[in-house]
Formats: structure tokens, C-alpha cells, sequence
């Protein structure tokens, strides 16, 4: 592609690629200098020119020499917008999910009920990009521009036509996930993270308002809310404001209403009310929060065609996602260890919420907080699962660049009287051998993760795995 098909002035040289790196430019590269958290990109920009830039989209008032400056007040928005015109085609069916918990499960639900009516459906999110095939990791749950949508557009080569991506709210403030029409975007619940990057949760909350605000497609679009959190009247608003149409799903949804739902052994029995008729679902997944992804995934498919009835009933063939209340074991006596992502205060509440009325005995939980991430959330979830828990044992998360036991202490302070075991596996191994035949284990932070960060090492460590060795 010519620089000037892309931009103005931009002339006859052939752009190859583009880069947020200066390390990965090369002939024909154009760059984009953003200001980050630690480094600044415009202080690489000679470096990418020597390497080959043609084109550095940066602020006005940078200096640029020997490549074409690409000014803009906002440059990862306009790198963007550009990517996407080189990139491009991508699948015509894109949708995208934010909220603090839940955007995994939606988007791999989604997934699944696109390819349940025979698309060539993928997700994208923190399991990584997921197809009918395989599941490849990104490393993060929103990947950088670049990555994105090179990504994207390599699935539509593969002849993928739905696209179900996360949207996370670092990803969503750093304009990781731009560019390419999205017809449906959901938003989940909005609940206490990521305040050592938001500051508060009105700038955390704003940067979620993003995905409605600036990427949902203005014609046509669709957004699709958790109606029965506290902040979905705010989203519903936007979305008349800007004349998108609204599915609401929920106890106070109005496209899907859900009326009743029962825990039964192996999953839920749900009612729910949409068109004026009432559904009832048995869907093979426990707990109310599996049951809220299941139904806004439901509403994304229904907001990108789906038959109404037909995607209800499709629900009772979901599969489980990777590390969300995943059944690890059963040990000897006969006690269920079940496996969870929850990493935040609300979701442990969800987690354990999930598991109560499966508990016959004791629920006996098992987790710690991540280092190098919100410490104000720590003894929330201490006291989240104090809470809702009968045994609680504080361990180790990734402690990365902290001091473990200073974590342990911060959540503590939640959870006074809980015992405390540093050694994630030593954790799990005496939740184990403590459990009794009517008692329940969670293992509660890491989910799918196959790997623990200490300092700047990723030592193999995987929870379902643990759990069994611990109760073979
Ligand atoms: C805080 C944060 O989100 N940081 C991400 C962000 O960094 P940044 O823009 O602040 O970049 P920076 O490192 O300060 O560098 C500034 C610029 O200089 C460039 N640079 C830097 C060094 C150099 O030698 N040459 C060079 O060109 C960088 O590529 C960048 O464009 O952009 C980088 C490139 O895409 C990411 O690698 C980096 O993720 C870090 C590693 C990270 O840990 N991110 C986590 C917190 C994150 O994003 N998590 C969310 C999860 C949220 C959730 O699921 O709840 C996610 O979406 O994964
Ligand atoms: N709708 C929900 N409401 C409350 N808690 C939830 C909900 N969905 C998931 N959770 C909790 O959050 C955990 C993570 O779920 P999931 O991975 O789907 O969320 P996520 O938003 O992708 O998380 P991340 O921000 O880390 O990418 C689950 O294991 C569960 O404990
Ligand atoms: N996407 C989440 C992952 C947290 C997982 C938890 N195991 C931790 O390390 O804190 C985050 O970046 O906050
Ligand atoms: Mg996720």
C-alpha cells in the first residue's frame, strides 16, 4: 500500500507495516510515538526513522526529521484509524465486551453460539484468540493495536466472518482495540479494579463508557447491557442519546427478562421472558453470574441476527470456559475442588455465591491478590471472602515485583483470623486435606493461568493441575 492512500502528502512510498515499538520497525514502517506510563515513544522516533519509518504519527509539537510526521493531537486514536485502512478487511461481524468481571466468559460464549448456528466464529480476550481449531495467548487480555489487528484481520483471511473481542478498560483508554466496525458492543457490571491505573472509579468507569461512547458502530450499532447493575441506566442513556439500539437483559431486562432462576445439580433451570413468550433453559453451568454472561452473550447474538428462541435454547449446550468455576478434582472423601479467576472483591463474592447452594458442609476458599496491580482492592476481597466463606486460607497470587508476605498482610486486613500459608501449593494442598466428604474447595485468582509471576520469572504453575496432584 502507497503512504499516500493512507494520508495526505503521503506520496508514493510503500508502507510494509506498522509498529508501537521502535524495536520492531523496519523498511516501510510507520510508527507511532505514544506517551506511556513508563516510557515515552517520542524519544524513539529518530531511532525508528535510522531503522526505516516512513511515517511517524506523533504529537505537533515533536520533532520529526527524515520520515513523514503524521501530526495529531490524539495520535494512538489517528495510528489507529490508519492501521485499521492498512489491515483491513476484517470479519463482517465484529462485537466487543467490557465490564470489570465476565468479558472472558462472554466473549468465548459467544463464540460458542455463533458456531452452535454453523459461523466461523473466533474470540479474542485473555484466554487469547480462540477459533473452532486452537486457542493462541497474546499475553494480555486486550493486545496492543497492532497485534489486534493484524489478529483480526488474519482471521478474516481464515475465513472467519464473527468476531468476539474483549475489551478491557486499559485497552479501551490506550486505543488498543480501534478501526474496525463493531455492531454490537455489551457491557457486563462495573465493580471495584485497576484503580492503581483509573485513579477512581469515574475515569475507570469513563474508560469502559469508551466502547459506547466512541467505538460502537453510530449506524446501526447495537449495545447490549447487564441491565441489573447499578450503572446500566447510565450506558442505556448514551446509547439512545446516540440513537443505537438498546437490548437490556437481566431481572431488569427488558429483550431478555429473566424471571426465575433455580440451581439445579450439574447447572441452573432458568425462565426467561422475551417477545411476549416465556423460555425455559437448562443451562449446564452453575452459579447467577454464568447465568448473567450466558444472557448477554445471548443478547449479542440476537443483536447480530440471531433467532430469538433458537439462541435460548442453544444455551443449554454451552460448554464451561477455561478456569471459571472448572471442577479440578474430586478428592478422596469425595470433596469437589472447583477452580476460579475471580481476582476482584465482587467476583469472589460471585464465586463463592456460585458455590453455596452446591455446599453441603464447609466452603473452604483458597486465594491471594496479584502484585503490581490495585492494592485497595486487597482487603475488600479479604472481606469478601470472609464473608461468604467457612475456612479461608490467604496465599500467594503473582506477587511480581512485591514482597509476598506484604500482600498477604494487605489482604488480611479483611480477613483477620484467616490462616495464612504463603506457598500457593502448600495452600492448596492443606484446603485439600482439610476438606471433609460434604465440604466444598475453591481455589480462587488464577483461573486458566499456567504460570505464577515472582519478580521477573514465570514459574510453571498451573491451579486444576496442583489441585489434582493434590488430592492423587
Ligand atoms: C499499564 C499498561 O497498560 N501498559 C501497557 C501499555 O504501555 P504504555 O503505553 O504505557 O507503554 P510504555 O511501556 O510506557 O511505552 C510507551 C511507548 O513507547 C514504546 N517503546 C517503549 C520502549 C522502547 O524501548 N521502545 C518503544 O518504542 C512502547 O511500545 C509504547 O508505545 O502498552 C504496552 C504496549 O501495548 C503494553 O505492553 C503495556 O502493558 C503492560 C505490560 C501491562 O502489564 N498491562 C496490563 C496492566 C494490562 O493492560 N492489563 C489489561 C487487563 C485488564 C483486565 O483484563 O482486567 C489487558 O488488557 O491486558
Ligand atoms: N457477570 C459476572 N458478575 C460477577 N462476577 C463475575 C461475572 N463474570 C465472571 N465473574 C467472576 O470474575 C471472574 C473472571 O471472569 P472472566 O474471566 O469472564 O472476566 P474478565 O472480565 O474477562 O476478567 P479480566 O478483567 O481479568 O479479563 C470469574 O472467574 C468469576 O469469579
Ligand atoms: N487481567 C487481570 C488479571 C489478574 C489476575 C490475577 N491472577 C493477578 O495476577 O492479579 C489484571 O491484569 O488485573
Ligand atoms: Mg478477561
Amino acid at each position: 500500500m502507497k503512504l499516500g492512500a493512507l494520508t495526505e502528502g503521503g506520496g508514493d512510498a510503500v508502507v510494509t507495516g506498522f509498529a508501537i515499538d521502535h524495536r520492531k520497525v523496519a523498511p516501510g514502517t510507520i510508527f507511532g510515538a505514544f506517551e506511556g506510563a513508563r516510557f515515552n515513544g517520542e524519544d524513539f522516533i529518530a531511532d525508528a526513522v535510522k531503522a526505516g519509518a516512513v511515517a511517524i504519527v506523533a504529537r505537533p509539537s515533536v520533532k520529526v526529521e527524515g520520515a513523514l510526521h503524521i501530526a495529531s493531537e490524539a495520535p494512538r486514536e489517528t495510528f489507529a484509524r490508519l492501521a485499521a485502512k492498512f489491515f483491513a478487511p476484517f470479519p463482517a461481524t465484529a462485537v466487543a465486551v467490557t465490564g470489570t468481571n465476565g468479558k472472558t466468559s462472554t466473549v468465548e460464549m459467544t463464540r460458542q453460539l455463533w458456531r452452535m448456528r454453523g459461523f466461523h466464529a473466533a474470540s479474542i480476550g485473555t484466554l487469547g484468540v480462540t477459533t473452532a481449531d486452537d486457542t493462541v495467548s497474546t499475553g494480555l487480555t486486550t493486545p496492543d493495536i497492532v497485534t489486534f489487528l493484524s489478529n483480526v484481520a488474519g482471521l478474516a483471511r481464515e475465513g472467519v466472518s464473527h468476531v468476539a473481542f474483549e475489551a478491557s478498560s486499559h485497552g479501551l483508554s490506550q486505543y488498543r482495540t480501534e478501526g474496525l466496525p463493531v455492531k454490537a458492543a455489551a457491557f457486563t457490571n462495573l465493580s471495584r479494579d485497576h484503580l492503581d491505573y483509573h485513579g477512581d472509579m469515574e475515569t475507570y468507569f469513563h474508560a469502559k463508557m469508551r466502547l459506547f461512547a466512541d467505538v460502537l458502530d453510530l449506524d446501526g450499532g447495537t449495545a447490549v447491557v447487564w441491565a441489573d447493575d447499578p450503572n446500566a441506566l447510565r450506558i442505556e442513556d448514551l446509547a439512545r442519546q446516540r440513537g443505537n439500539r438498546l437490548v437490556t437483559v437481566g431481572e431488569h431486562g427488558s429483550t431478555l427478562r429473566l424471571i426465575d432462576r433455580e440451581p439445579t445439580l450439574l447447572g441452573q433451570g432458568l425462565v426467561i421472558e422475551a417477545e411476549g413468550k416465556t423460555h425455559k433453559v437448562n443451562l449446564p453451568l452453575i452459579g447467577a453470574y454464568q447465568a448473567a454472561n450466558a444472557l448477554v452473550a445471548a443478547g449479542l447474538v440476537i443483536a447480530t441476527g440471531g433467532d430469538v428462541t433458537q439462541t435460548l435454547s442453544d444455551l443449554s449446550r454451552l460448554q464451561p470456559v477455561r478456569g471459571r468455576l472448572e471442577r479440578a478434582v474430586i478428592t478422596k472423601v469425595g470433596a469437589p475442588v472447583y477452580v476460579d479467576y475471580a481476582h476482584t472483591p465482587d467476583a469472589l463474592e460471585a464465586a463463592i455465591a456460585a458455590l453455596k447452594p452446591h455446599t453441603q458442609g464447609r466452603l473452604i476458599i483458597v486465594f491471594g491478590a496479584g502484585g503490581d496491580r490495585d492494592t485497595g482492592k486487597r482487603a475488600p476481597m479479604g472481606q469478601a471472602a470472609t464473608a461468604g466463606a467457612d475456612v479461608v486460607i490467604v496465599t500467594d497470587d503473582n506477587p511480581r515485583s512485591e514482597n509476598p508476605a506484604a500482600i498477604r498482610a494487605q489482604v488480611l486486613e479483611g480477613a483477620p483470623g484467616a490462616i495464612e500459608i504463603g506457598g500457593r501449593r502448600d495452600a492448596i494442598k492443606a484446603a485439600i486435606d482439610m476438606a471433609e466428604s460434604q465440604d466444598i474447595v475453591l481455589i480462587a485468582g488464577k483461573g486458566h493461568e499456567q504460570g505464577q509471576i515472582v519478580g521477573d520469572m514465570v514459574l510453571p504453575f498451573d491451579d486444576v493441575t496442583v489441585a489434582r496432584e493434590s488430592a492423587a
